[in-house]
């Protein structure tokens, strides 16, 4: 089969620029080059090779992929029975630019279910298109993965929240989509998933209702816990006032840079998707307030908040590993 014909990466509207991909030894010089990028990056050989690169040197095989975002690396290191990989170790593999995103991909068991975490992932802002930042949601998927847990941190919209909230994510306005950027831009290539994709139910309802569950077991969780509605921007700014008063308008509780590709990308390759954002700050929604917005805090906000928010992934991967049948799905 001619790669180019199944190729499924696209760049943004055709002016992304790819930055940093690790190939064969060789960094890329990070200029722009949409339509040579378009047609040779992520097709479906190249997804495969890197899993089966993965799945020959660890002996786990993952049941469930977690993203952690910005200061949510303690998510991975919970894991036990470790076989980690620097991105910059991994063939075709993009790698971290942002603080807090510490650039490794982490196999291991968290209590007793096997799973793969991504320590770090890539947001368009870095200079990758939205297939890029996506592409290792495939790769998870190929490796055996039946569902997707991304974490994210956003600013509030919703004046109901609070910073060190947590936001279980009911549902997405994917505003780059509206905008014609989306991750599966491009030629479609079956084996990954179709060409239209409904995304309804992109949220599963039953693991909500788990984290929901597991929340009110745990002590001063429930008080801290909603569920709402996540926008991703391209970022790296944050919005100014008219727009964190538009995102009000459109129903959006918090906003952020990322998981929005991610889930689409998982859902076209079948897989059940559970996210949750940790409110960092509060959205700017009057020229009386001070914007403070500063990434290091962010970040400092996800450790404070680390053991809660691990117990809670923890409890939704324990329901994931009852739900799903020994089999080992990797190819
Ligand atoms: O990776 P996430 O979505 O958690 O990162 C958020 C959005 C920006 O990358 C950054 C802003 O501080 O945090
Ligand atoms: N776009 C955006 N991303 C964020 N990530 C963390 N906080 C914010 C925010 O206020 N806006």
């Amino acid at each position: 089969m001619n790669v180019n014909e199944v190729s499924v990466n696209g760049s943004a509207n055709g002016v992304s620029c790819e930055s940093g991909t690790k190939s064969a030894g060789k960094r890329s010089n990070g200029l722009c080059n949409p339509v040579k990028d378009n047609s040779s990056y992520g097709s479906y050989e190249m997804v495969e090779e890197i899993a089966t690169y993965l799945l020959e040197r660890t002996r786990i095989r993952p049941r469930c992929g977690i993203i952690c975002g910005s200061g949510l690396g303690c998510l991975a290191d919970q894991l036990t029975d470790v076989d980690s990989f620097d991105y910059d170790a991994i063939p075709h593999f993009p790698v971290s630019t942002v603080a807090g995103h510490r650039g490794r991909l982490v196999f291991g068991r968290l209590g007793g279910v096997p799973v793969v975490c991504m320590q770090g992932r890539f947001h368009y802002y870095e200079g990758y298109s939205l297939a890029k930042c996506s592409m290792p949601v495939r790769v998870m998927r190929l490796v055996g993965c039946t569902h997707l847990i991304a974490t994210n941190a956003a600013g509030a919209i919703n004046s109901r929240f609070r910073v060190g909230d947590i936001m279980l994510i009911r549902d997405h306005v994917n505003l780059m989509g509206f905008a014609g950027n989306c991750p599966l831009l491009g030629p479609n290539d079956d084996r990954f998933g179709p060409r239209f994709l409904g995304m309804a139910k992109a949220y599963e309802p039953a693991l909500l209702a788990v984290a929901k569950g597991a929340a009110r077991q745990m002590p001063g969780m429930d008080d801290l816990l909603h569920e709402g509605v996540y926008c991703c921007v391209g970022g790296p700014n944050f919005e100014t006032v008219a727009e964190g008063r538009l995102m009000a308008l459109l129903g959006v509780d918090a906003i952020g840079m990322s998981t929005v590709h991610e889930i689409i990308t998982a859902r076209h390759c079948g897989m059940t998707c559970f996210a949750f954002s940790l409110i960092t700050n509060m959205c700017t929604m009057s020229y009386d307030e001070e914007e403070e917005h500063c990434h290091e805090t962010f970040v400092d906000v996800g450790r404070q908040l680390e053991g809660r928010i691990c117990e809670l992934v923890a409890r939704v991967v324990a329901s994931i590993g009852e739900s799903c049948s020994e089999t080992p799905l990797a190819k």
